[in-house]
């Protein structure tokens, strides 16, 4: 897991790891120049038509140590230079004078910005990094609104788009970038929905600090990679039955609803469930037998919508629960939910129209525990807590949250976070906007209630269902886009087994 810290711990964890290592800061920003340029390599070709622009703190630096390291490799470059640069920090300054002598590199005042042609292929935003500490103004709110409004040109930002804070939402104006390449740890503010369009794509790029050097800034924020997740996975010997794979139950679904348990449903079976039971109303024993033979299913005493109670030895004889898709917030299926809550301890997801009668009746969120996973959306979550004014506030209220109640709460979106009881938080990621699409949530929750019938803890489960419901995401919508199903992401759930490299 890369360890998000907050840009005011940078500067302290840079130092600490250059007297360790008995490096220079200069040789610290060459890494992260070299780190840049190993990936702009892959991507550009040398006739591209390169603009970075710098300005005087160390992120002009950066920009000035890759102007050189381009220029070498045998692109086209041209540097233009913002801000005081007679004050430029020292390594700013020493990344000038290193600056190759027939390399072009232009000053420019606020006059010349209206002016001056930017007849770039690729335009390289090295102004403003983490030590940006008031909303733009001047020459570099000049340059940026320039860049902004220059089209065909493909934008990438250095660390993180001139003008962002790096912990908090962006006041004014901010470089809008194609691609945000952020050193050694994603920025917690590049996470933040707000900020989805000045970041455009996100890359971290490994430069070189170890993890250790991280521990004494940690503030439990954690951004969840490839290797994290496939070592929380269990292994399955050659003597496994379907008992060794779980069974679980999915309740939910009501008349015009039903599509959402089944999506749920197919979703555990496809992760890997030896045996899933559907709850539904008694209009769902049809729709279901037929659409999924695979499951079994069992109808509650309601016609339309779940209505009575089960009792306790019949929930027991699962090894876990996914409730809430389709289920509906009527009287009915709210009495429902909460005589299941009284019947009912063990491992529990709890989603959608669940958590929507959880905001109607406070008074269940008592039943809430260590074993219990909440998977709402923004949307969701907010009629849980109150409405937040941003997505600091919600990220903040979700660990509030999960650490008073206990449970995990999971903030679904773009990298979707993972609140923890012990104050813990991870970030998704994977996934992509093709996602955003009708029934993807009843796809994790089937995901996760599957990993938590095979025997998963609780943050194992939630860990795994979420990274790899994104990366089934990412699969699905390859080829299809924006014409992406949440029935293609079921589909794609078996390939990240693959990709996982895990049976
Ligand atoms: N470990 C790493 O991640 C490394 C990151 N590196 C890069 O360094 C930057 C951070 O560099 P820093 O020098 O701290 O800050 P900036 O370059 O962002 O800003 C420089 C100065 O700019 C002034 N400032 C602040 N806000 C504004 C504004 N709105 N308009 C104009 N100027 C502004 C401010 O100085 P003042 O005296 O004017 O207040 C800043 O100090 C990081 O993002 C990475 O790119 C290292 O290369 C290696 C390690
Ligand atoms: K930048």
């Amino acid at each position: 897991m890369l360890e998000i810290i907050s840009g005011r711990s940078v500067k302290k964890l840079d130092a600490d790891f250059i007297s360790d290592r008995g490096i220079t800061s200069h040789r610290l920003m060459e890494n992260a120049a070299q780190a840049f340029c190993d990936w702009f390599e892959k991507k550009y070709h040398r006739n591209d038509r390169i603009g970075i622009c710098c300005g005087h703190g160390n992120n002009g630096g950066d920009g000035l140590a890759i102007a050189r390291l381009l220029w070498r490799k045998g692109f086209d470059v041209v540097v233009f230079l913002v801000g005081d640069h007679d004050n430029a920090s020292a390594d700013c300054r020493l990344n000038r004078e290193l600056l190759p002598d027939k390399l072009p590199a232009v000053s420019l005042t606020e006059e010349d910005i209206q002016h001056i042609e930017f007849d770039f292929d690729v335009i390289i935003d090295a102004l403003l990094g983490i030590g940006v500490n008031r909303p733009l103004s001047g020459d570099f709110l000049a340059l940026v609104k320039r860049l902004n409004r220059l089209i065909h040109v493909n934008k990438i930002a250095v660390d993180i788009p001139s003008g962002l804070p790096s912990d908090e939402c962006v006041e004014g104006d901010a470089f809008i970038a194609d691609i945000t390449i952020s050193f050694q740890f994603p920025k917690y503010s590049l996470l933040f929905p707000e900020h989805a369009g000045f970041v455009g794509h996100l890359k971290v790029a490994n430069i070189g600090i170890s993890q250790p050097f991280f521990g004494q800034f940690s503030e439990g924020k954690y951004y969840l990679q490839y290797k994290d997740v496939a070592k929380r996975h269990l292994r399955f010997g050659r003597f496994s039955h379907k008992g060794d794979f779980g069974k679980v139950l999915v309740c939910g679904g009501s008349y015009g609803s039903m599509g959402a348990l089944k999506m749920a449903a197919t979703a555990s079976l496809r992760t890997g469930s030896g045996l899933v039971t559907c709850l539904a109303p008694k209009c769902g024993m049809g729709i279901l037998q037929s659409s999924l033979p695979e499951a079994q299913v069992l109808t509650g005493e309601g016609e339309n919508e779940l209505a009575g109670s089960v009792d306790s030895e019949s929930l027991s004889r699962f090894d876990a629960i996914g409730i809430g898709p389709g289920m509906g917030t009527s009287q009915t299926s709210s009495c429902f939910l909460g005589k299941f809550l009284e019947n009912y301890k063990g491992p529990l997801v709890i989603d959608a129209d669940g958590i929507n009668i959880l905001a109607k009746q406070p008074g269940l969120l008592n039943y809430l525990n260590e074993n219990v996973i909440l998977t709402p959306h923004v949307k969701e979550f907010e009629r849980l807590v109150g409405p937040c004014q941003n997505h600091k506030e919600r990220l903040d209220k979700a660990l509030e949250f999960s650490m008073k109640h206990g449970c995990i709460l999971i903030l679904k979106g773009a990298h979707t976070a993972i609140s923890l009881p012990n104050g813990k938080q991870y970030f998704n990621s994977t996934g992509n906007k093709h996602m955003a699409t009708g029934g993807s949530g009843d796809v994790l929750t089937g995901m996760i209630t599957s990993f938590l019938g095979q025997g998963y803890s609780v943050e194992n489960a939630a860990v795994c269902g979420v990274y790899q419901h994104g990366l089934a995401g990412q699969i699905a919508s390859k080829n299809r886009l924006r014409g992406t199903i949440a029935s293609d992401i079921v589909e794609a759930i078996p390939r990240t087994y693959i990709l996982l490299k895990i049976d």
